[in-house]
């Protein structure tokens, strides 16, 4: 069983505090971190990859105290937000001289190597040179580096930024299978990179965890807030007035709106108004909207 700990974690850049009063558990399998863009993702994942010092607080991983750099480090793998390698090395290439920095021997390198390549797909692109690669590709090269050293904990921040809908699936499906053993940590700013795959989930707001805990609960919370309606389009600036719109369609002169419910609104006696299931996607922005958020 894997297990990190964070406890009244405050990081700072200079006189400027970006993380407050941070307390999480996570266990293993699949974790979410969600947030907008700014809400300090990259700043808690970089923490606890060490690289950033811990200005204040605690942070233990499967016991093991964060200022134990070395230990930490022989323990976690880190695909980072902007992750670039050697673009005229092939892929083979780039991870075997990654495994030599690591000190692994011949033999366990070619092992290691085939087999990593053999999971995230690439085999058949082992010799293609890394800068040929799409952005899909780059993105499962990236996972197969960050788990050269056989982590127990994979930190992986925004890994589907840039990739188009099929190679986002794979990628998501990849961190699921690799989430089996291991603790993945996968911060993002699209509820649905974690909607089908995570079991848990916190969300970054301000600095600030807002939630946390299950997916499930996350849902549950949103429950009977989620609504659709049909109106004509000459009525949609009314009803934005109204209420916080989700999504909207337009449908010739008809208007498809998904929008957070609020009694008070008088769109909600509109006839044609439907209760729906909320996705992740709707419970987040349930959340924020609860806290005051837009
Ligand atoms: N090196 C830095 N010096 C000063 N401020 C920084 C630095 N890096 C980030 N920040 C600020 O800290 C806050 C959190 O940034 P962070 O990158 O952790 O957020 P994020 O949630 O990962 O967003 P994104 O996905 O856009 O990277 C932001 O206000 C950002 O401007």
């Amino acid at each position: 069983m894997m297990q990190i700990d964070i406890n009244h974690l405050n990081q700072y850049y200079g006189k400027k505090q970006v993380l407050y009063d941070i307390n999480l558990s996570i266990s293993t399998g699949m974790f979410g971190l969600l947030g907008r863009n700014g809400a300090g993702k990259t700043t808690l994942m970089k923490t606890l990859v060490t690289l950033l010092p811990t200005n204040e607080g605690e942070i233990r991983m499967n016991g093991i105290d964060i200022h134990d750099q070395k230990k930490i480090r022989s323990i976690i793998g880190f695909l980072p937000q902007e992750f670039s390698m050697y673009g005229n090395m092939t892929a083979y290439q780039a991870l075997d001289y990654l495994a030599v920095l690591s000190e692994l021997d011949k033999r366990t390198r070619r092992t290691r190597i085939n087999a990593l390549l053999d999971q995230v797909n690439l085999t058949i692109h082992k010799n293609v040179k890394v800068k040929a690669m799409s952005g899909g590709m780059k993105r499962r090269l990236g996972i197969a580096q960050a788990l050269l050293n056989d982590p127990k904990i994979l930190v992986v921040d925004e890994p589907t930024a840039g990739l188009d809908p099929e190679e986002r699936l794979r990628f998501r499906n990849l961190l699921a299978e690799v989430s089996e053993n291991k603790i993945v940590l996968l911060s993002t700013h699209i509820a649905g990179d974690i909607e089908a795959t995570a079991e848990n989930v916190a969300i970054l707001e301000q600095g600030r965890i807002i939630f946390s805990d299950s997916i499930e609960q996350l849902l549950l919370n949103a429950q009977g807030k989620i609504f659709s309606v049909q109106v004509p389009r000459t009525e949609l600036s009314t009803a934005k007035k109204q209420v916080q719109i989700i999504s909207l369609q337009q449908e010739g002169s008809t208007s498809h709106l998904r929008f957070i419910g609020n009694p008070q609104a008088q769109i909600m006696q509109h006839p044609l108004v439907i209760e729906e299931r909320p996705t992740l996607e709707d419970a987040y922005l349930y959340l924020l909207s609860m806290k005051g958020g837009d």
